[in-house]
């Protein structure tokens, strides 16, 4: 499987895939400090929601790995400036936030324990960061089994296959390895209850033309890519059973941002009776907003749309509007595929409502 993040435990070296070349060459970033980390985030030579938060929190491990603590105190108001400013990287993903308001609630109980010296803390701290990336692998590990069961679950034979579609990129090069939305993919193949699955070219970045085809070709997935254009002729012509995205931030109502396309996907799904449904971690829905339209939709520059590979396809002049998300209601979503099951989007309030 590609890997988006090298990491060594032993000695605190940390790379980074360059996906901004993928899929024509594979080059590892060295990252050796959280502006080196701001700066692949911010340009998106990493992204994924729970790769840029993986990353992000990586590349604050690997600059302390050798710093001397020696007041707690301290090094917590350091930790958490450097926290803040990786979070300003990009403003649509919620994961980046919510693992640096878990990192500092853990960094200040670390602080307060009088039986913590300032090195155990630093240590600690360290540790922690460094499991993000196998609880992310087992978190979309288990997406993938939640999801391949709720998509069986209402097929009549038990030895069909399915069809699915799937935009942007959600798998190993968005995440720490296996995917959410692919991840889903990858746990139908296992079972061999996918026939096919399609993915959209996904303009302007082109997450899937460059990123899903160049996975699911590496592992000899049976998939086809289609034009961002042809999903409803596809859900016309061919059987789909399903649609799998990703999220970048869920609001507590199970309203939806992720990458633009995805609501005129959800819109087409409802009209040709497509189940569509939305894969994440627990770590991508914010709980502190109580829908979609509290959610920043990040607008990237007009050069990522208005260029190819240096070319200029877009004619001089033209004004330009590149918004990077959109938000697809709850009323599109059959369910919400996380680690710890499947939610319809009005239960998902109540998940909170109990911590
Ligand atoms: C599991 S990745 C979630 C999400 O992130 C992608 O956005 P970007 O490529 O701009 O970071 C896309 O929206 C995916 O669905």
């Amino acid at each position: 499987m590609l890997k988006a993040i090298k990491f060594r435990s032993s000695n605190g070296q940390l790379e980074v895939l360059d996906q901004l070349l993928l899929p024509h060459t594979m080059s590892y970033i060295k990252i050796s400090t959280v502006e080196d980390g701001w700066n692949v985030i911010n340009k998106m030579q990493v992204r994924g929601a729970p790769c840029i938060a993986i990353v992000g929190a990586l590349s604050l491990a690997v600059e302390i790995w050798n710093e001397e603590v020696a007041d707690k105190k301290i090094f917590l108001s350091e930790i958490e400036g450097k926290l803040n400013y990786l979070i300003s990287a990009r403003p649509t993903a919620v994961n980046m936030k919510k693992e640096s308001q878990n990192l500092m609630e853990f960094a200040t109980s670390l602080c307060n324990d009088s039986e913590c010296d300032p090195s155990d803390m630093k240590k600690k701290f360290i540790d922690q960061i460094i499991q993000m990336l196998e609880k992310d692998i087992a978190d979309n590990k288990a997406i993938g089994k939640y999801g391949s069961e709720a998509i069986m679950a209402t097929c009549k034979g038990s030895s069909q296959s399915v069809n699915l579609l799937t935009h942007c990129n959600t798998g190993s090069l968005a995440t720490a390895g296996y995917g959410t939305a692919l991840g889903v993919v990858r746990a139908m193949q296992e079972s061999g209850k996918l026939n096919r699955i399609y993915m959209t070219e996904t303009r302007p970045y082109n997450q899937g033309s460059r990123l899903t085809a160049f996975e699911m070709v590496h592992e000899k997935f049976s998939a086809t890519l289609i034009c961002d254009s042809s999903v409803a002729y596809l859900f016309q012509k061919k059987h789909i059973k399903a649609v799998v995205v990703g999220a970048d931030r869920v609001a507590v109502n199970g309203d939806t941002a992720n990458k633009i396309g995805t609501y005129q996907i959800a819109c087409l799904a409802q009209h040709h009776g497509v189940d569509f449904y939305v894969c994440a971690p627990f770590s991508s829905i914010d709980p502190s907003i109580s829908s979609g339209d509290q959610i920043i939709i990040e607008e990237r520059p007009e050069r990522e749309m208005t260029y190819v590979n240096g070319v200029r396809i877009a004619a001089q002049g033209i004004e330009v509007w590149n918004p990077a998300f959109d938000i697809t209601p709850a009323s599109l979503i059959k369910g919400i595929i996380t680690e710890k099951g499947v939610y319809e989007p009005k239960d998902l309030k109540d998940c909170f409502a109990q911590s």
